[in-house]
Order: C-alpha cells, then structure tokens, then sequence
C-alpha cells in the first residue's frame, strides 16, 4: 500500500544518502524541502522532492500536510521505560533539601526501584512498561533504547529483558535492549561488590547473550557504584559475548571513565554533565557518540552535559531522554530539544539533528532510522500547523504534534 503525503510546508532532515552521524559544524546544517510531498511504500521512505514534481505520483492513500511540517520520529538512544512503581516520595524529599546521594545512601534510589521490581510479576511489569511505550510513542518517539538494572539479580534482571522482549514482539516501533545489571550494587552485595561484579561476568553475561536478550552492555561508571576496574571488566566481558558497551559515565564526577569506554569501542558514552578536556580529546579519537540527557540534569538541578563545547570540539552529539522513576521521569523527547536549545544552547537544527540521526547512531540503527532517505523505515512525525521548525522548541510544553506514522501507520 502507497501513502503519499502532500503539501508539506517543510520535510526536516533530508538525506539523500545514508549517513551514519553528524559531527561539529555540520551539526548547525538541517537539509529540508520547502512545499515538499513524501512518498511511502507500506512501512518504507520511496520518494520524496518538491510539490513542482509531484504531479503525477498517485497512492493508496493521501495525507493533506498544508501548513505542516514532517520529520523522522525521535530516536531515544537511553532509557529505562521498564520499571515498577514510582518515587515521588525521593522527589519531595529532594525539595524538602535531601541530594540525590543522600537517598541513595539511606538504601532509597534504584536499590528503591530494585524492591519494587523483585516484587512485582512479570506480567504486571510488562503492563507499566507497554503503557509507557504508548505514551513515548504518542510524543513522537519512532525508536528506543530500553536498559535492565532495575532487577541486580540474575532472575530479576532476566525478568526486565524478557518485558522487553515482549515490548519488541508487540509494538512496531524500534527497540533495542541493554544489560545494565551495574546499576547499582544490590544489599545483599553491600560489602562485597566483586562477588556483585563476578555474578554479572560469570553467570548474567552469559546466559543473556545466548538467548539474545540484549544487544548493549551498560555500566553505572560513578564513584559510589561502578569503579574504572569494575567497568573495565564489565565492558570486557560484555564484549567477549558479542554485547557492545554503552555506558554510564561522568554523570556526578569525572575520573577516567570516558578513556575506559573509548578503549573498549562503546558505542555511547552518557551524560557527561561533569566533563573534562582529557574526555573530549579521547572522544575526538574515537568513534563514540556522547549522549545527553537534559531532562534529567532539570529534573536533579544539576549542570548539563557541554553541549556547545563537544560541538564546537568537532565532536558529534546525541539527545537522549534518559526515561527512569529516579531522575528522570519524563520520556519526552519534544521537551528534550526544547531544553536542549534553551539550556545547552545548541541552535533548533543542532537539536533535531541530535535527537534524530545521532541518537539513531547511538543505538546502532541508522542505517534503518533518523533521516528522511529513501529505503529507510517511515516512522515519522507531523506536526500540527506550525510556522517554522524553530517554532517546535521554541513553543516548550506545547503538543506540536498531529499524527505519529511507525512503519507507516498511524500510531496515536
Ligand atoms: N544514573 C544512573 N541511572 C539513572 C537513574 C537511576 C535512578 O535514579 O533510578 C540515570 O541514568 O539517571
Ligand atoms: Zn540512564
């Protein structure tokens, strides 16, 4: 079945050949067609270009876009959608002068998350989670990454990809499973992590990869948690059964980890709110995507990644959600760009380009995703009528949004 879309005040992020990322300057360049048609074979981009040649293409189905503007769907390269519950009570007691620290230590925080999650069935998880996928999906999102480390056992941990699992089974949007059982170290562990980190690389690792429930390997990198010895072991395991690292790092303090993930190939290296000049020059050397997670430095009061200063550096960057009941617990991608912009100043075509085609990278599918190029899936967003796309973070905290398509179907 063919779906044209017609009449597009402006078609964002148009490549006519695949490209992985963007990097540095290219970053501020965000291709478009003024008055353009886009066409679509079943869940495929076919054909897209001016109004002036689109006059003797037919379809199936027609899309009126007068007024509109089209763009990929978000792609979401970190979150952790799968959790039980929430921790409201952590947020009023943040307002009421508690950091985000002193919970963890008085046994709340993800160890919080951990009991919730031990504690509630299969089922019940898998239903919490697909409620939110709907939601994320609702708010533009055509492809995310989902993380364990809510479980920090083998069986709850197992648990949370095999929801995953189901969530890919059941919806048509992209997604990629990550093992992050280095979440956090369990109690039970408190006072013997290397047996924590020894059940992970010996028995999680393992069993994961043979039935292929994820694809990344993720370490909490931050003092308190994981050290550089733990990640490096992580990470080189992780590796050893064919699992890429994606990694946690510099989120409270910078000691190494970024040179760490860059030496074991990661894919992402995330949050980076606390940043050094050795960390960009071994991102310079590398093929590693730094992902940021505005929305997440809002939510804890705490400074945002250097956007500005890894761009101009020549480096890529991602945008990223960050989706979890602890820091973060928006999954908003349109309020991402948006804080983006206004907090990190990255200009509106850094932005879309960060949450597009570089977060599509920072979960390995833009070959498939992220760009409006023909051949790749049609999970795409039209807007409400708008007059620029400048207009979408400028306008913070309004629903821009009209109709989500994901493999072409209308899906809110
Ligand atoms: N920083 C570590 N993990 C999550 C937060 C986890 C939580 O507080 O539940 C994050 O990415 O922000
Ligand atoms: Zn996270």
């Amino acid at each position: 079945m063919t779906t044209l879309i017609k009449n597009i005040q402006e078609l964002l992020q148009v490549r006519e050949t695949s490209i992985p990322k963007v990097s540095g300057t290219n970053m501020r360049h965000l291709p478009t067609i003024k008055n353009a048609y886009l066409l679509l074979d079943d869940d495929t981009i076919v054909g897209f270009g001016s109004m002036d040649d689109c006059k003797n293409i037919d379809a199936d189905t027609i899309i009126d876009a007068t007024g509109k503007l089209v763009l990929p769907a978000w792609c979401d390269s970190h979150t952790h959608i799968v959790y039980a519950g929430n921790r409201e009570q952590e947020f009023v007691d943040r307002i009421n002068g508690l950091s985000y620290e002193d919970i963890a230590n008085r046994g709340g925080g993800i160890l919080n998350s951990a009991e919730k999650l031990q504690n509630t069935s299969e089922e019940d998880l898998y239903q919490q989670s697909a409620n939110r996928l709907k939601q994320v999906i609702a708010q533009g999102t055509g492809a995310i990454e989902i993380k364990s480390g809510y479980g920090l056992t083998v069986e709850a941990e197992l648990k949370m990809l095999r929801v995953i699992k189901r969530l890919k089974r059941d919806f048509s949007v992209k997604i990629k499973a990550t093992l992050l059982a280095a979440h956090a170290v369990p109690t039970a562990y408190k006072n013997n992590k290397t047996a924590y980190v020894d059940l992970i690389i010996n028995e999680l690792i393992p069993r994961v990869a043979n039935e292929q429930l994820a694809k990344y390997i993720d370490v909490f990198c931050e003092k308190g948690y994981f050290n550089l010895t733990d990640t490096q072991r992580i990470l080189e395991a992780g590796t050893m059964h064919g699992l890429t690292p994606k990694i946690h790092v510099n989120q409270f303090n910078a000691f190494g980890g970024i040179e760490v993930a860059v030496k074991n190939n990661a894919l992402s290296v995330d949050h980076l709110e606390e940043l050094q000049d050795a960390d960009i020059k071994h991102l310079q050397q590398s093929n590693t995507m730094p992902v940021a997670l505005p929305s997440c430095s809002y939510f804890l009061s705490i400074p945002y990644t250097p956007g500005r200063k890894l761009i101009d550096a020549g480096l890529p960057l991602a945008l990223a959600s960050d989706y979890n009941p602890g820091s973060t617990p928006s999954g908003n991608m349109n309020f991402v760009v948006s804080t983006a912009c206004i907090k990190m100043k990255l200009t509106p075509e850094e932005a879309i380009n960060a949450a597009t085609i570089n977060g599509a990278y920072a979960m390995g599918v833009s070959n498939m995703y992220g760009s409006i190029t023909r051949g790749k899936k049609a999970n795409l967003i039209i807007t409400k009528p708008i007059p620029s796309y400048a207009f979408l973070p400028y306008a913070f905290g309004d629903n821009h949004i009209e109709t989500v398509l994901i493999n072409g179907v209308k899906a809110n």
